[in-house]
């Protein structure tokens, strides 16, 4: 039996949707708060978000515009957009009763202060207890009730555990762990380098460059975490390259369509959120600060601002000095 029985989401986009399907499903009472109260009532009154069309909400789910009224949760899962997180939980901190877990479920890095996710709640509402949730999961598919596996990392074990007791069902299954910052750089990176992976599928370069993209980008995701302390199991865990692998797969990524949209030289799709296109320059950043070098990271991010071409990138990416392979 889980401390937490009651589970509120901030944010009903697609994401946060479907972890309210998930929390439903595995039995707690949810609130699915909508900061625009128009897309609340929208939502609540058609029992569906148009963000993920086709799938009818829970008769147990509400939805409210009213914070005040989400943080009376025992757990609050944060479902905004990384960059619109302090701003989301700044709003909700002093409304939390103290030690109240909140989870991020975003995958990112702020821009400017280059922090992970939890380590912006903790500045933003320090008195709540912070926690991650991250892994191959597109949320049509966790919506939809189809078999998913994620990773829940906290500092305290126990709280981890409890959490995933809370959450974890037939067909959601998180495993619980403590390596917080792991969890965190796999999330963040893969989104990075599904884009890489899309540009290749865009520009027609085949499978075999698909996959020598997919595994050397894997070595980058690796290198940072490393230089992060994050552990290896995590690393090729489901955060990490069970992510990866998702994300390079193919066009139901977001990062992929907009990789795939840049290498056939098309405009980036309108209205999804690829998160890899804010989180490059920053990992970028992050990883010179740390020494680590992140070629097709920071190739990625050079496309996106414009400074190469993406023929340009691939040849230096190809020209680079041969080298041992770590
Ligand atoms: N969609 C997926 O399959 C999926 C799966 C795993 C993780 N994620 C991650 O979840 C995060 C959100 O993605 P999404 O797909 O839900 O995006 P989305 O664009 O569908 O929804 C984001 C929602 O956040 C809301 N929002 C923004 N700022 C807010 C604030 N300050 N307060 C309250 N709400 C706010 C927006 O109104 C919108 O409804 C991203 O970091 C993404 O990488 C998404
Ligand atoms: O559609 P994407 O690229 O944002 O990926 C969604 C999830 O992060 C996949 O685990």
């Amino acid at each position: 039996m889980t401390r937490f029985q009651t589970i509120s989401i901030i944010g009903a986009g697609a994401w946060g949707t479907a972890l309210a399907a998930v929390a439903a499903r595995a039995g707690r009472g949810v609130t699915l708060y909508a900061r625009d109260p128009d897309h609340a009532a929208r939502i609540a009154a058609a029992r569906e978000n148009p963000r993920l069309p086709g799938i009818p909400l829970a008769d147990s789910i509400s939805i409210t515009a009213d914070l005040a009224q989400a943080a009376r949760a025992a757990a609050v899962l944060i479902v905004v957009p990384a960059q619109h997180l302090r701003g989301a939980v700044m709003h909700l901190a002093p409304l939390l009763p103290d030690g109240t877990p909140v989870v991020a479920c975003a995958k990112g890095i702020e821009h400017g202060t280059h922090k992970f996710m939890t380590e912006v709640i903790a500045e933003a509402a320090p008195h709540a207890t912070a926690a991650i949730l991250s892994g191959p999961s597109f949320a049509d598919d966790v919506a939809r009730g189809l078999p998913t596996a994620v990773t829940l990392a906290a500092q305290d074990e126990a709280l981890a555990a409890d959490l995933v007791q809370a959450l974890g069902s037939p067909t959601f299954r998180p495993y619980h762990s403590t390596d917080v910052r792991g969890v965190e750089i796999g999330g963040a990176a893969k989104n990075v380098l599904a884009i890489a992976a899309g540009i290749v599928a865009g520009r027609k370069l085949g499978a075999s460059a698909l996959a020598a993209l997919t595994t050397r980008g894997f070595a980058e995701l690796v290198r940072l975490g490393r230089a992060f302390g994050a552990r290896g199991e995590t690393l090729t865990g489901l955060s990490g390259l069970g992510d990866l692998i998702l994300s390079c797969a193919g066009p139901q990524s977001r990062n992929f369509a907009a990789g795939l949209a840049l290498g056939r030289g098309e405009p980036l799709p309108a209205g999804k959120l690829a998160e890899g296109q804010y989180t490059a320059p920053v990992l970028v950043e992050l990883a010179a600060s740390r020494g680590v070098e992140m070629p097709v990271a920071q190739a990625v991010a050079a496309i996106l601002a414009g400074t190469v071409t993406i023929d340009a990138a691939i040849e230096a990416l190809m020209l680079r000095p041969f080298k041992a392979e770590e």
